[in-house]
Formats: C-alpha cells, sequence, structure tokens
C-alpha cells in the first residue's frame, strides 16, 4: 500500500482555526481542510486559498482547502474544533455555555458521520464542557476525544518565569492542572528552570504573582485586545498536541481527559498530565498532591463539573 498524507480537518476557520491551520501547513503534518458555516463560505475558501499561496514562498507541500461542506472532512485522520463563539472583555468563559455546547453537538454530529475513526482535538470555551459534549455526541473512546487548555496554561506560566528569571523559556518547564478557568492549579512544586525547583530561584511572593497572572492569561490578552481572545499561542498549542499524536511521540503533556477514578475523580473532562500518542491519550499520569494541592483540584473540578451539569440539563 503507498504511504497516504494525513488529512487534518479544521472546524471554525476563526482566529484560532486559521493560525492553526497555517502552523500545521507550515510543519507538513498533513493536508488542511478548513470547516466553517455556509453563510462564511467564500471567506473560508479565500482564507485557505491565502494560506496555501505562502507554500512556495514558506517552502511546505502541504495542500489548505476552505469548505462549508462537511463531505470534505470524509476520513480526516485528526479534527481541530474550535468552532464556537469567544467571550468579550468582563466575560467569563463559561458564559459561552450555552451558544457554543449547541454549536458543539453539530459539529460533533458531524464529525461522527464522516470521520469516525478519527482522533478530536476540542478548543471552543468552555472547554472542558465542550469536550464532555464531544464525547456525548460521537460516543468516540475517550482517548479519541482530547481537549486543550493546559499546554497553554502551561506556556503562559513557563513565559513569566523565564521573563522574571531572564533566562531562555526552553529552560523552563511546568506542570498545569485543573480545569481552564480561573481556579486552574499551576503546580510550583513540579516547576523548574534549568532542573531547578523553581521556588529556589524566586521569592514566594513573585511565584504567587506568576500563579495568578497565569490564571487571568486568558483575561489579560481579552482585555488588550478589546475584541475576541487569544488565537496564536492557543494555536501553538494544539499543533503541539496534533505533532504528538501524528508522530506517536508518546509526549508528557497535559490534556482535558476523561477520568474514571484518576485523582479520585469520575465521569469528568479535567486537565491532568497524560502521554500523548499515535493512540490519543495513551496514559493519564497521577501525580502525588499535597493537601493544599489537592484541595485547589477539588475546587476547579466543583467549577468543571457546574458546568458540566448546564450541558447535561440543556
Ligand atoms: N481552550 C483554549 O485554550 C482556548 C479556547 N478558545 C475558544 O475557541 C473558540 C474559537 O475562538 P476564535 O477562533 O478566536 O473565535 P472566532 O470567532 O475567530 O472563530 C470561530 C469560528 O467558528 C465558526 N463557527 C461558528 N459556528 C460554527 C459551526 N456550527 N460550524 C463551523 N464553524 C462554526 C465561526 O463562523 C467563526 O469563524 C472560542 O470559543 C474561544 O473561547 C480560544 C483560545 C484558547
Ligand atoms: O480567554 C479566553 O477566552 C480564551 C482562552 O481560553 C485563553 O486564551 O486561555
Amino acid at each position: 500500500m503507498p504511504f497516504t498524507r494525513r488529512k487534518i480537518a479544521v472546524i471554525g476557520a476563526g482566529f484560532t482555526g486559521t493560525t492553526c491551520a497555517l502552523m500545521i501547513a507550515q510543519k507538513e503534518l498533513g493536508d488542511v481542510v478548513l470547516v466553517d458555516i455556509p453563510s462564511m463560505e467564500n471567506p473560508t475558501k479565500g482564507k485557505a486559498l491565502d494560506m496555501l499561496e505562502t507554500s512556495p514562498v514558506q517552502k511546505f507541500d502541504s495542500n489548505i482547502t476552505g469548505t462549508s461542506s462537511y463531505e470534505d472532512i470524509e476520513g480526516a485522520d485528526l479534527i481541530i474544533i474550535t468552532a464556537g463563539i469567544p467571550r468579550k472583555p468582563g466575560m467569563s468563559r463559561d458564559e459561552l455555555v450555552a451558544t457554543n455546547a449547541k454549536i458543539m453537538k453539530d459539529v460533533s454530529e458531524q464529525v461522527k458521520q464522516y470521520a469516525s475513526e478519527s482522533y478530536v482535538l476540542v478548543l471552543s470555551n468552555p472547554v472542558d464542557a465542550m469536550t464532555y459534549v464531544c464525547y456525548q455526541t460521537t460516543g468516540f473512546p475517550k482517548n479519541r476525544v482530547i481537549g486543550q487548555s493546559g499546554v497553554l496554561d502551561t506556556s503562559r506560566f513557563n513565559t513569566f518565569v523565564a521573563q522574571e528569571l531572564g533566562v531562555s523559556v526552553e529552560d523552563v518547564t511546568s506542570f498545569v492542572l485543573g480545569g481552564h478557568g480561573d481556579s486552574m492549579v499551576p503546580l510550583v512544586r513540579y516547576s523548574h528552570a534549568g532542573g531547578i525547583p523553581l521556588d529556589k530561584l524566586l521569592p514566594q511572593e513573585k511565584i504567587e504573582e506568576i500563579v495568578e497572572r497565569t490564571r487571568k492569561g486568558g483575561g489579560e490578552i481579552v482585555h488588550l485586545l478589546g475584541e475576541g481572545s487569544a488565537y496564536y499561542a492557543p494555536a501553538a498549542s494544539l499543533v503541539l498536541m496534533v505533532e504528538a499524536i501524528l508522530k506517536d511521540k508518546k509526549r508528557i503533556l497535559p490534556s482535558i481527559a476523561y477520568l474514571e477514578g484518576e485523582y479520585g475523580y469520575e465521569n469528568i473532562y479535567l486537565g491532568v498530565p497524560t502521554i500523548l500518542g499515535g493512540n490519543g491519550i495513551e496514559s493519564i499520569i497521577e501525580l502525588p498532591l499535597s493537601n493544599d494541592e489537592k484541595g485547589q483540584l477539588d475546587y476547579s473540578a466543583d467549577a468543571v463539573k457546574n458546568v458540566m451539569a448546564l450541558v447535561d440539563s440543556q
């Protein structure tokens, strides 16, 4: 059998979707099909063509097409769902739940119909609950329905740490657990720069400032933009996860995963450390947590459960 190219569908051709599509093509991870609603068909085709026309300059051979027809995602290996509305300044992500749950359900039905073997990465907010909607609607196994939050939240944390220390971002590693909201749990105890624990390098109050800024990192960008929300770092985070899966890299990355007993939680999608590889979420890593860390994670899990209950009651 000849080798074939990977097919990656990006649903939602807005800021995050298009940025992600271009990054995927630049890395030649596969051919990209960008999908949006019928009234956006021409702009979606136009964005795809414009991106494709960068390929001779940027030297990539991935194809990029735009469509509003779900038949075009037929047989996709991987689906990225960014469809939905972003929040406005002053809003929480959870306030998007009613509108975006409907969109997520519609999109997930199409994914189930046309790409039943695909791996799905969800970005739309409130992302923990939207990943749950996608899981329920597609009926796909839990290792194939994955949400993105922790790679982005960790990237923000690492950015602030590197800035504060005046060192390379490449040397900073950390973990952020929990829901993608202001109650997320940056795990300072598991954060290092050059292998040195963070609390040996920065005073406690500086670390607390960074934790707080990370928790509100999405809101900081929403406020600065005035309209819409972050898209460069979210798209880059998605692409890291795409690469981990399509190249079977077995990366240790935070993912929003369906928990069935891990960390003491049942039937909830929550951000936890995972091994991401060719089979999606291949396993969940259970880190030992202090009482304080577990208390913070419980609080965050409760916040996610409340939003999941809203989608269950819709
Ligand atoms: N989980 C995370 O870390 C992050 C989540 N987000 C979320 O991602 C979502 C998208 O954000 P942006 O791309 O900035 O928004 P955007 O408004 O630029 O793009 C969303 C696109 O979805 C499309 N859309 C709406 N309904 C659709 C449907 N039924 N089928 C296909 N497409 C549909 C819209 O026409 C629009 O083009 C938002 O909900 C935002 O809050 C954004 C950044 C980070
Ligand atoms: O803040 C938002 O609404 C978008 C998002 O999830 C993020 O940038 O973390």
